[in-house]
């Protein structure tokens, strides 16, 4: 396995970008409390457009050519993640527990193999985008799982959102294969990874990181190393407790307008020009108004993410009490049939007809 040194990017990558890249990276810890963390933004935003940058490139390049990936898990993120590597060049081979799914990859050039075990056999590295701990743990470790296919020189990758006693149970067994591991779970949407603007939230071997720097390149605009595995789950589930909760927060917010006879689009706006503005809002709001939730990430996950974050602060005696009121909002609309349906369907748990 090809070992590189120093961080690198993905060829569309412009030398400005660079400039502004290299300012922050790879050096630069910066300290919260005691532990450090590293932090590499590696992209311009889409708005921006330099010229290619070759020598820096070159690192990336070599990456890509040299190392075969896999890819397991071909799910609304799985999916556009491995076809910006087929895009980008690299050597990919796919697996998903649903055939039908490699096929629209296979079209693009994508090798298949019929099991996580085959895929990780003929890899160099491997990723894994599963839907929650039960499904990162089986395609890792269960029957014909990824880890009868490691060995030593060859690296795991799971960018699944688990909790951090999943993540240690995954990493000791792929680790005592003599592979290295690397959780890596993301942060952004469906569209984000159809645009290579992830973050990633790293931990694990440090050297398997540095090696796959190229690939989270391509599928995201900046990544974090955050330290010993179960860091990486832990800054994740925080995140999303918080996405959680400011979802419910919001939705109450519009179906409160409209009762006292606002016009929530103006609520919307208003949200969006203040010191509480976040994206999220202006990008779902105007949808959830008319009751449309398209999915981009699935109200089962999100209710997941809570009850793991839930979970995560039972282990340290935390109190988290708005969390857990907005777990059970989640709840009531997965109970509702609404967990295939986008999280912002949360809302439907406050209307009047769900809570009958
Ligand atoms: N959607 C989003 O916005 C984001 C999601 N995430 C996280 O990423 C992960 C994937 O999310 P997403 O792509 O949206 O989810 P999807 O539900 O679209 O995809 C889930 C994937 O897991 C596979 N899977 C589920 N159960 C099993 C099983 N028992 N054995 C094997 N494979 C299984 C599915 O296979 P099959 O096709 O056969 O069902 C599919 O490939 C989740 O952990 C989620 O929390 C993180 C950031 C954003
Ligand atoms: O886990 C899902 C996160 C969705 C997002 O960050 O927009």
């Amino acid at each position: 396995m090809t070992f590189l040194v120093r961080t690198s990017y993905s060829q569309h990558l412009s030398s400005t970008a660079m400039a502004i890249s290299s300012s922050f990276s790879p050096h630069l810890p910066l300290q919260f409390g005691t532990r450090p963390i590293f932090y590499f933004p590696t992209k311009p935003s889409l708005s921006l457009s330099f010229k290619p940058f070759s020598a820096q490139a070159s690192n990336a390049s070599s990456a890509k050519e040299e190392l075969r990936i896999g890819f397991l898990g071909l799910g609304i993120m799985g999916a556009p993640m491995a076809q910006n590597l087929i895009k980008n060049g690299c050597d990919v081979t796919v697996w998903n527990r649903t055939k039908s799914k490699c096929d629209p990859l296979i079209n693009l050039g994508a090798k298949y193999q019929s099991s996580p075990q085959e895929v990780a056999a003929s890899c160099d590295v491997t990723f894994a985008m599963l839907a929650d701990p039960n499904s990162a743990l089986d395609v890792a470790c269960g029957e014909n799982g990824a880890e009868s296919g490691m060995a030593p020189g060859k690296g795991y990758v799971d960018v699944s959102t688990v909790d951090d006693t999943t993540s240690k149970l995954i990493s000791a067994r792929i680790k005592d294969t003599g592979a290295l591991f690397l959780e890596a779970p993301v942060s952004g949407s469906k569209k984000p990874a159809e645009d290579g603007q992830l973050i990633f939230l790293t931990a694990g071997d440090k050297s398997l990181y540095e090696t796959v720097a190229p690939f989270l390149d391509i599928m995201g605009k900046s990544r974090f190393y955050l330290g010993d595995v179960g860091n990486g789950a832990a800054m994740k589930l925080v995140v999303n407790m918080i996405m959680g909760s400011m979802m419910a927060a919001f939705s109450e917010g519009l179906l409160l307008s409209e009762k006292v006879g606002l016009d929530p689009n103006d609520v919307v706006e208003v949200v969006s020009q203040g010191a509480i503005s976040a994206p999220m809002y202006k990008m779902k709001g105007p949808a959830m108004i008319k009751s449309h939730y398209p999915t981009a990430f699935p109200l089962k996950h999100q209710q997941k993410d809570l009850r793991l974050a839930l979970g995560l602060a039972d282990s340290v005696s935390q109190s988290t009490p708005i969390a857990a009121a907005a777990n059970e909002l989640f709840k009531v609309a997965k109970s509702h049939g609404l967990s295939d349906q986008d999280f912002s369907a949360v809302i439907e748990a406050l209307k009047a007809k769900l809570q009958h």
